[in-house]
């Protein structure tokens, strides 16, 4: 089966300034990986890269196996490959439930609905008429992840989602992210808390300077942790 996201030696830029080297990543349906590396590297720009909001210089980015010389976000979208952004970007003017709504514009199908995200999420239902950046930083972050899953992705790229938030959020996303895994989608973990890629994650790539500079399997134990913490000390 064809991954569901690979980028092969893919270089890519904003305007002049060059920012990812022969980078090659992919990720199969249903895997768990995580992306990792110190500040700046260009984690968002691989991301960026897949959405066409990083202009692709040479290489191939493939969803599913067709590959795009103009990736777009709603090409990604149209894939199954849906992004809970750095920041989360919650709609200000919209209601919770509102912002949820959104993440369904693409239209496809699976077993994710407001409901089930309510279910996933009860706080959600409580404050569904609430405005979305009224939530506390943890409830938006939620709300981030719900609006992805409307997409009913079959993968999901996941961008520092745990930045800034208290270590009791930091593990109830944690158990969301595996449950989410568990029925089958696939997540790319962008993160700096490298306990919580233990938790996440099977297999890592780390970044140094726009390219990988390492790759292998995440094992839940000390020596591993130590490992990948060794790629994104500052
Ligand atoms: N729109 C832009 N135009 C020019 N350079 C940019 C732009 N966005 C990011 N950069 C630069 O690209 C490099 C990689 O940034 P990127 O955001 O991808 O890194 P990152 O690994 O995600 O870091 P962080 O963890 O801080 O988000 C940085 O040097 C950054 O200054």
């Amino acid at each position: 089966m064809n991954p569901l996201l690979e980028l092969d030696k893919v270089d890519a830029c904003y305007g002049s300034a060059h920012i990812l080297h022969k980078l090659s990543l992919k990720v199969n349906a249903g895997e768990r990986v995580a992306l990792v590396g110190r500040n700046g590297v260009g984690k968002t720009t691989v991301v960026n890269t897949i959405l066409g909001l990083a202009s692709l210089r040479s290489g191939r980015v493939a969803l599913g196996g067709q590959v795009f010389a103009r990736p777009r976000p709603y090409i990604a979208a149209q894939h199954g490959v849906v992004v809970v952004p750095q920041g989360r970007r919650i709609v200000a003017n919209l209601s919770v439930e509102e912002n949820l709504l959104l993440g369904a514009a693409v239209g496809r199908k699976g077993p994710w609905n407001v409901p089930e995200i309510y279910k996933l999420f009860p706080i959600l239902a409580e404050r569904a008429h609430t405005p979305g950046t009224a939530l506390s930083g943890g409830q938006q972050q939620m709300l981030a992840v719900g609006r992805a899953l409307m997409a009913n992705p079959s993968l999901i790229l996941l961008d520092e989602p745990t930045e800034g938030l208290a270590p009791v959020i930091v593990d109830q996303l944690a158990d969301i992210f595996n449950r989410v895994a568990d029925q089958g989608t696939a997540l790319l973990l962008i993160e700096q808390n490298m306990s919580l890629v233990v938790r996440v994650a099977r297999r890592y790539y780390a970044m140094a300077k726009g390219s990988v500079i390492a790759q292998g399997q995440v094992e839940a134990s000390r020596e591993s942790l130590h490992d990948l913490e060794a790629h994104v000390m500052v």
